[in-house]
């Protein structure tokens, strides 16, 4: 049943919401967090709410136009960027977004990619059996109209294979998953090998 479908993602949502805080990734009211429903919907935070207090009204439903389902809700600002996710990449069934430092320092002192090797934890990526290989995570330049950032995305999928998962330039970082837990884990695993570079150029050569 539809309804059930929408509770069981928003209790998902906020569940991750209380993790991605616990954490110090969503600070302030940062950061934004969907399912995807069937029937081409989408549960996603509301624009505005803390990610790690979602109470039952704290997640509402858009179609992957982006649209809010019910006249008068106010989606995240970057639903766009959910939307575009599940619209390009069918197995998606979980979006992350934080605001961790590592993403948001690293981000800024990057070029293109941030290249993620020889880490035992990018097992987590998938087709990465072992921990010799290595993993590009895009970033891209921040951009407020959403609309044309996503465009920038698309174009960087277009050209080739890429990773689960990319940043935005002092802004943070985007992950999916098959499911909630897939997700999670993967978010987890970047941004624990993301602490690692930043502890790493601390240290000096
Ligand atoms: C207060 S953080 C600025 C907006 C942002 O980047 C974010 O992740 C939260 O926006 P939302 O509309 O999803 O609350
Ligand atoms: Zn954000």
């Amino acid at each position: 049943m539809p309804e059930d479908e929408f509770a069981r993602a928003a209790a998902a949502i906020a569940a991750a919401g209380r993790r991605l805080d616990r954490f110090g990734w969503v600070p302030a009211t940062a950061g934004n967090i969907s399912v995807r429903l069937a029937g081409d919907r989408v549960a996603i935070t509301r624009s505005g709410g803390h990610k790690g207090f979602l109470g039952p009204e704290g997640v509402i439903q858009v179609g992957l136009d982006g649209a809010a389902r019910r006249a008068g809700d106010r989606p995240s600002a970057e639903t766009g960027l959910h939307c575009g996710i599940y619209r390009r990449h069918p197995g998606a069934g979980a979006v992350l977004h934080g605001h961790s430092v590592p993403a948001t320092v690293l981000s800024r002192l990057a070029g293109e990619t941030i290249t993620l090797a020889g880490y035992e934890l990018l097992k987590a990526f998938p087709g990465l059996p072992t921990h010799e290989a290595a993993v590009a995570l895009p970033v891209f330049d921040n951009d407020q109209d959403i609309g044309r950032l996503q465009a920038r995305i698309e174009a960087r999928w277009e050209a080739g294979p890429a990773p689960p998962g990319y940043l935005l330039r002092g802004h943070g970082i985007y992950v999916w998953g098959a499911d909630m837990p897939q997700a999670l884990l993967r978010l987890e695993a970047v941004e624990f090998m993301l602490r690692c570079e930043l502890e790493a150029r601390r240290l000096g050569p």
